[in-house]
């Protein structure tokens, strides 16, 4: 996989994802799909997005017992996305059952989904991790640790902020996937988000793929931010 850049499909329905679609032409994209989208449209979003060559993110962040995430994975992998996550957070018995429940849906000859793990929400600062979830270590100690734990229980990945980067990649190894979320051009608002970056700090810290969703879905010329985004992603690779 090239270092994509994931659009964050964080639309109603699959009308409003039709006509933002459209704004595409016959350009292939990688896509996130999110809850937002999933719980209203169910796997029919799947295969309409299949059918039009794009690459799919299923970001459903899996968190329950071990067997249920099981029995959730074996479904999901019948969907034949490329990407689907859980959260660190429910620990290493559940993160090894959901590559079991991968295995087992998996079609025979066929790859497994890549399954990655969500470290620390890229709208979670230190000082709300320290507040509320009562975690006092500090943040980066925290995504590596959660990132060990999705390393050692057979993940490929996971999704952190891009400011966690490049100590996960000395410490795991750069074929640890990198997936990071909380990207902002500078004139962009930050909204709900803490941990943010620009495309190409995250291309230069060394994130395996960027995920962008409203500072390209929710402005007036679409293609043109994508493009903008795009080219920052890009042009600082070395
Ligand atoms: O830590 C995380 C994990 C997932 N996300 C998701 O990424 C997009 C970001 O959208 P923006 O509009 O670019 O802020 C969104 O779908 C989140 O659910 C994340 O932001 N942080």
């Amino acid at each position: 996989m090239q270092r994509p850049l994931i659009i964050a499909l964080d639309f109603k329905d699959q009308q409003e994802v039709k006509e933002f679609l459209q704004h595409f032409q016959q350009e292939q994209l990688f896509v996130k799909v999110g809850m937002e989208l999933f719980y209203q449209e169910g796997p029919e979003i799947i295969s309409y997005l299949k059918k039009l060559g794009h690459n799919i993110f299923l970001d459903l962040k899996l968190h329950d017992i071990p067997n249920t995430v099981k029995q959730a994975m074996r479904g999901l992998a019948k969907l034949d996305v490329d990407i689907v996550n859980v959260h660190a957070a429910g620990g290493k018995k559940m993160m090894e059952a959901a590559i079991e429940g991968l295995e087992a849906g998996t079609q025979e000859g066929k790859k497994r989904p890549i399954c990655i793990a969500v470290t620390q929400l890229t709208s979670t600062s230190q000082d709300m991790m320290h507040k509320e979830l009562l975690i006092n270590e500090d943040i980066n100690n925290v995504v590596l640790h959660y990132a060990q734990m999705a390393k050692e229980s057979g993940l490929d990945g996971v999704v952190c902020s891009t400011h966690e980067v490049e100590t996960l990649n000395a410490k795991l190894g750069s074929s640890f996937m990198t997936v990071t979320p909380g990207i902002r051009m500078k004139e962009d608002s930050t909204d709900d988000q803490t941990r943010i970056a620009s495309p190409d700090l995250a291309r230069r810290l060394g994130s395996t793929a960027i995920v962008v969703g409203r500072s390209i879905t929710k402005q007036d010329n679409p293609y043109e931010a994508y493009l903008k985004v795009k080219k920052a992603w890009e042009e600082s690779e070395e």
